[in-house]
């Protein structure tokens, strides 16, 4: 049988997913689906897929698959771009927004010009655990690991130009350390409030921005007394600003959150 789904194509500083209303459309195989529609060539083309739904604790819930089809915990850059479709699509007209994530309940401050989300405060919570960890042999320098719900290795070093990322980033995700596989975060310091990072996720590669990613490197950059509290992260496809409240403990990110266009595509199961 074939159903036609209705999707669209949103990007939070150019890390891009398919994002579709599920009380409208169900997805029956959510991780079948992710690997097929994120491919270029036969696909829609994206990061991976987000499934907006209803929750019993939340305004709305969030899952987030990768490209390869695995569910991650979390997506930052996806909870955004999730507060401006459910605010331009009617589907609330709160501007403050509860989200149920695999990762607990975050809370979405929507920045709206006339009926234009233009920017996302996200409550990401607290880093869940952090670790430095001290390489040797064939990866000469430091890295701390910070959970942000999605795990992440952050490497700060003096020249990111100098990374081979699509090589090391692999390596790096699937290294014995990390059972669970993790996303890799190289990252450079600009000054004491801006970083500039690079990243590699965990089931989609190369990727233009993570949320979660930079919420990570700006904790593991303050832990190491590189930065203060508040920095500009400054990625491939876009800057978000991550603030890690000294009273609350929970980190603060605000960032852009853009549609590029609503689309429908048959779903044959
Ligand atoms: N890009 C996302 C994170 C997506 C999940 C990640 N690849 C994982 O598997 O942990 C973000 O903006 O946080």
């Amino acid at each position: 049988m074939t159903t036609k789904i209705k999707f669209t194509k949103m990007h939070g500083a150019g890390n891009d997913y398919i994002y579709v209303d599920t009380t409208q459309y169900p997805i029956a195989d959510p991780a079948k689906k992710a690997i097929e529609w994120s491919k270029f060539h036969t696909g829609i083309g994206s990061d991976g897929l987000i499934l907006i739904g209803v929750s019993d604790k939340a305004d709305f819930s969030m899952r987030i698959f990768n490209a390869d089809g695995s569910e991650a915990m979390m997506c930052g850059n996806g909870s955004r771009c999730v507060g401006k479709y459910v605010y331009e699509y009617g589907l609330t007209d709160k501007t403050e927004i509860t989200l149920d994530t695999r990762s607990g309940i975050k809370i979405l401050k929507l920045h709206v010009e006339g009926k234009t989300v233009s920017a996302v405060t996200v409550d990401m919570g607290s880093p869940l655990e952090t670790e430095e960890i001290q390489w040797g042999g064939k990866y000469p320098f430091r890295s701390t690991k910070v959970s942000m719900g999605n795990p992440h290795l952050v490497t700060f070093v003096e020249d990111i130009t100098r990374i081979n990322l699509p090589e090391i980033g692999p390596e790096l995700e699937n290294h014995p350390l990390f059972p669970d596989r993790t996303n890799v975060e190289f990252a450079q310091i600009v000054s004491k409030d801006t970083i500039r990072m690079r990243v590699w996720e965990r089931g989609s590669g190369i990727t233009q921005a993570c949320g979660t990613g930079a919420c990570a490197t700006a904790v593991a950059a303050f832990i190491n007394g590189l930065t203060g509290r508040k920095s500009d992260v400054i990625m491939d496809g876009g800057t978000v600003t991550i603030e890690w409240d000294e009273i609350s403990g929970h980190i603060l990110m605000t960032g852009p959150a853009t549609k590029v266009f609503d689309g429908e595509i048959e779903d044959k199961y």
